[in-house]
């Protein structure tokens, strides 16, 4: 695996996406008229749909192309890289920059751009993807356009905004759907994409000496909203002892015991094993408390990469490596792996592995006894 360090002296990327209508552009608004001592160059998709001083603001043609490297999924956005090397020369007029996507693009090409083009590695890094998701058309906008679910799974960071225009429980179903594509992404809830602009900026999201957890005990204002377990309104959590079935499947079961029959593994038992049947696109969280075998994990995935690659979208894991006192971290965008050996775990800390994988058709079996196969002897 590729040792990576981002340098303080690269410019930060934050990727805007989210699909037609969902608030892109009043985000963007907010972000270049709010006092908040930063400089954004942007890059949009239009030309001169926004005006304000100091920012610079550069429209970009969508062009998406292959990598001559023989992995399909290996796709990057040339304009991007035009463009981002023409800012590049004027660096130090900025601090940041940002680039929104229109509506129906794919995040894969854009955030795959930045791990793939030397150039850009070395002048700047993926801060993190930021996606917009309207909730009054949620569901519509789900069932028409499979790039919605592409935005949400690339996300580290979902904005719910138009939350003024649906109920409570809506926003709790949505959220609950929302965490079963994307355990990894924090959620915010937002009217007129009002959110912290410190929050969307400086996330180090892609950054193996930044990943602390992964999951959703990231970020504990996740519960903010959550009434107490059988109270109305009450998303499913890791907190609760239910299984983690999508709410799509309209019943909530009570877990049966670890070995029991009909139990489902959450995240109480060694061995978490979480799939979302989302048609396509889902996740899964693979847990264990016994130490990991860091050679066999390491072929695993390896090979897992290689040959399922094109469709795990995100990847991320905190591994125990028996007799090995540091963190193994390891993060993925398709393909491109990255991982290392990061801080010592601590002593308070449950050295527990943990890893999850967003992406289409997951064989969640094989993935599970893949992951366990790796446990150490
Ligand atoms: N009621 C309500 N309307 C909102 C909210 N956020 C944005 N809007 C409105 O929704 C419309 C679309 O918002 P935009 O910011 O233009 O969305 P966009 O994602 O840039 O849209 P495209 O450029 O078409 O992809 C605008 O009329 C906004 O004023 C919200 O939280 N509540």
């Amino acid at each position: 695996m590729a040792d990576t360090a981002h340098s303080s002296q690269k410019t930060p990327v934050t990727v805007l996406t989210g699909y037609l209508g969902a608030g892109k552009t009043t985000l963007l608004n907010r972000i270049l008229s709010e006092n908040h001592g930063q400089k954004y160059a942007v890059i949009v998709n239009e030309f001169g749909e926004i005006g304000i001083d100091n920012d610079l603001i550069v429209g970009a043609d969508e062009e998406v192309f292959e990598m001559n490297n023989g992995c399909v999924c290996c796709t990057v956005r040339g304009d991007l890289i035009r463009i981002l090397s023409q800012l590049m020369k004027r660096k130090g007029r900025f601090d940041a920059i940002i680039v929104e996507t229109t509506g129906l693009a794919d995040p894969g090409p854009v955030a795959q751009t930045f791990f793939v083009d030397e150039d850009i590695k070395a002048k700047t890094y993926l801060d993190s993807v930021t996606a917009l998701v309207d909730a009054l058309h949620f569901d519509e906008a789900l069932k028409t356009d499979r790039v919605v679910k592409e935005q949400i799974a690339f996300a580290d960071h979902i904005i719910l905004n138009k939350t003024d225009l649906v109920d409570d429980a809506k926003l709790d179903e949505i959220e609950g759907r929302l965490k079963g594509l994307n355990p990894l992404a924090r959620i915010t809830r937002a009217q007129r994409s009002f959110v912290d602009i410190a929050s969307l900026l400086n996330q180090h999201r892609f950054d193996l000496t930044k990943l602390e957890e992964i999951g959703h005990d990231e970020h504990h204002h996740h519960h903010d909203h959550n009434p107490a377990h059988g109270e109305p309104g009450h998303v499913h959590d890791e907190h609760c002892g239910h299984d983690h079935h999508h709410h799509d499947h309209g019943h909530h079961h009570h877990n049966p015991a670890h070995g029991e029959a009909g139990h489902v593994h959450d995240e109480h038992c060694s061995h978490t094993i979480n799939p979302i049947h989302d048609e396509e696109i889902k996740s899964l969280s693979l847990s264990t408390d016994k130490p990991i075998d860091g050679i066999r994990f390491t072929q695993w995935l390896d090979k897992l990469l290689a040959e399922k690659g094109q469709d795990i979208l995100r990847a991320k894991g905190i591994l125990n490596v028996k007799g090995e006192n540091k963190r193994l971290v390891f993060q993925a965008v398709h393909m491109i792996l990255e991982g290392d050996l990061q801080r010592e775990w601590q002593a308070d800390e449950p050295r527990v592995s943990r890893a999850v994988f967003i992406g289409r058709h997951l064989d969640t079996a094989a993935l599970k006894a893949g992951f366990e196969a790796t446990i150490a002897a």
